[in-house]
C-alpha cells in the first residue's frame, strides 16, 4: 500500500484572544485576494488601514467570548484535533497518516507540510474542511497547498479533495444532531450559511452568467455545480428531506456579512423578521461550518439570540456542528477511502 499523508485543512484562528493576535489573524486572513478579491492596492489600504484597525479591537472582544466558551483555547482547534485523532483512529494499522493546519494563522501551512514533506509520502491528500466550495475557503487552502508543494524537489502523488456538500456522512450526522431536538417545538427553521460577496459566487460561472440567473435554489447542475449558494440549497435540501422538514418551514439565510452586496437573505433580519412575526422559538442549523467556532457559538448562539429576544422572540437553539460526530468520521473516512 502507498504510504499516505492526510492533510486536514481549516479556515484558522487566533493564537489567543489578545488583541496583537487578533489583529495578525484578520491581516493575514483579509489580505488573501481570494478573500478580499480586489487589486493589490486598494486591498491593503482597505485592510490594513481600515478593516483591520477598526476590527481587531471588537473582534478581539468576541474572542474573548470564545476562549472562554472552549476553557481557554479556540473550539475550533479542539474539535479538529479531535476529528483529526478519530480518524487516526479509523485508519490504525494502515500506511495512513492525518495531519491538521490552519489556512490563517497556527498551526501554519508551510510548517506542517514541511513535516509531511520530510515523511516521504508516496501519496499526499488535501482535504479542506469546507463542505460547500468556495473560492475564499477551499479554493485558498488549496492554492496555498500547491504553493507550497510546487517548490519541493520531490513532488508525490498529490490528492485534492473540492468539496464534499452532499456526503452521505456528513449529512448523517447533522441529522443526528438534530433528531436531540423535538423539530415540532421550533416555530421555524433556519439554515444559516456563513455569507460569501455576490461577485465571488457570480466568478465561478463562465462570460456573462450571472448566479440569480440559474436555477440554484432548486437544483444542481453542471454550471453551478461550485456555485457556494447553489450546494448550499443543496445541502440543506438534504438535510430537511431525511429529517422530513416542509420547505414552508425553512429558510436558506446567510450570515456574517461584510456589507451589503453577499448573498441574502441575511440571517439577522431573518432572524428579526421572524421574531416580529410572533416566533418563540428558532431552531439554526449551520452546516458550512464543520466544526463549532465564533460563526456558530457566539454569533448564533450569542448575537441572534439577542437580536431575536429584542424583537419578542424567546430561544434561539444552535444545532451543534458535526464536530467528531462518528456520522461525520464515517463520512471522511470514505473520502479518504477513495483516494488510496
Ligand atoms: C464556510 C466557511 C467560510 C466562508 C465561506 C467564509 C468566508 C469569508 N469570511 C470572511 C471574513 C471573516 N470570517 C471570520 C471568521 C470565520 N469564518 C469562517 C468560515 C468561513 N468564512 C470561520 C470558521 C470563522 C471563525 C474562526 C474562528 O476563529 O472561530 C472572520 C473573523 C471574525 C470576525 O472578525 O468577525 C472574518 C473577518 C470573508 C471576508 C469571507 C469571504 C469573502
Ligand atoms: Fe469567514
Ligand atoms: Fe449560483
Amino acid at each position: 500500500m502507498k504510504r499516505t499523508g492526510v492533510l486536514l485543512i481549516q479556515l484558522g484562528t487566533p493564537d489567543s484572544p489578545k488583541v496583537g493576535d487578533v489583529r495578525r489573524y484578520l491581516r493575514e486572513f483579509l489580505n488573501d485576494p481570494r478573500v478580499i478579491d480586489i487589486p493589490w492596492l486598494p486591498r491593503k489600504l482597505l485592510v490594513n488601514g481600515i478593516i483591520v484597525p477598526f476590527r481587531a479591537p471588537k473582534s478581539a472582544k468576541i474572542y474573548q467570548e470564545l476562549w472562554k466558551l472552549g476553557e481557554g483555547v479556540s473550539p475550533l482547534i479542539t474539535h479538529t484535533d479531535n476529528l483529526c485523532k478519530a480518524l487516526e483512529k479509523r485508519f490504525e494499522g494502515e500506511q495512513v497518516t492525518f495531519e491538521v493546519a490552519m489556512r490563517y494563522q497556527n498551526p501554519s501551512m508551510d510548517k506542517v507540510l514541511e513535516r509531511m514533506r520530510k515523511a516521504n509520502y508516496d501519496r499526499i491528500v488535501i482535504l479542506p474542511l469546507f463542505p460547500q466550495y468556495a473560492s475564499a475557503t477551499s479554493g485558498s487552502a488549496v492554492e496555498k497547498a500547491m504553493r507550497i508543494i510546487r517548490k519541493w524537489w520531490v513532488i508525490p502523488e498529490v490528492k485534492i479533495v473540492g468539496q464534499f456538500w452532499d456526503n452521505e456522512g456528513y449529512i448523517a450526522s447533522i441529522v443526528e444532531r438534530a433528531k436531540l431536538f423535538n423539530l415540532e417545538d421550533y416555530d421555524h427553521i433556519l439554515f444559516s450559511y456563513h455569507g460569501l460577496p455576490e461577485r465571488q459566487v457570480d466568478k465561478v460561472y463562465e462570460d456573462t452568467d450571472l448566479c440569480e440567473d440559474q436555477p440554484c435554489e432548486t437544483e444542481i447542475n453542471q454550471k453551478n455545480k461550485f456555485c457556494y449558494k447553489a450546494t448550499s440549497y443543496a445541502t440543506t435540501r438534504l438535510i430537511a428531506e431525511k429529517l422530513g422538514i416542509p420547505e414552508e418551514k425553512y429558510t436558506v439565510c446567510f450570515q456574517s456579512r461584510l456589507d451589503k452586496k453577499w448573498l441574502r437573505p441575511f440571517s439577522d433580519d431573518v432572524v428579526e423578521e421572524r421574531a416580529k412575526k410572533g416566533a418563540k422559538k428558532l431552531l439554526v442549523f449551520s452546516p458550512a461550518f464543520v466544526a463549532d467556532c465564533l460563526e456558530t457559538l457566539i454569533e448564533i448562539g450569542d448575537e441572534y439570540q439577542e437580536i431575536f429576544e429584542e424583537h419578542g422572540g424567546e430561544k434561539v437553539q444552535l444545532v451543534p456542528s458535526s464536530n467528531d460526530h462518528p456520522r461525520f468520521i464515517d463520512g471522511l473516512e470514505e473520502i479518504v477511502r477513495r483516494q488510496l
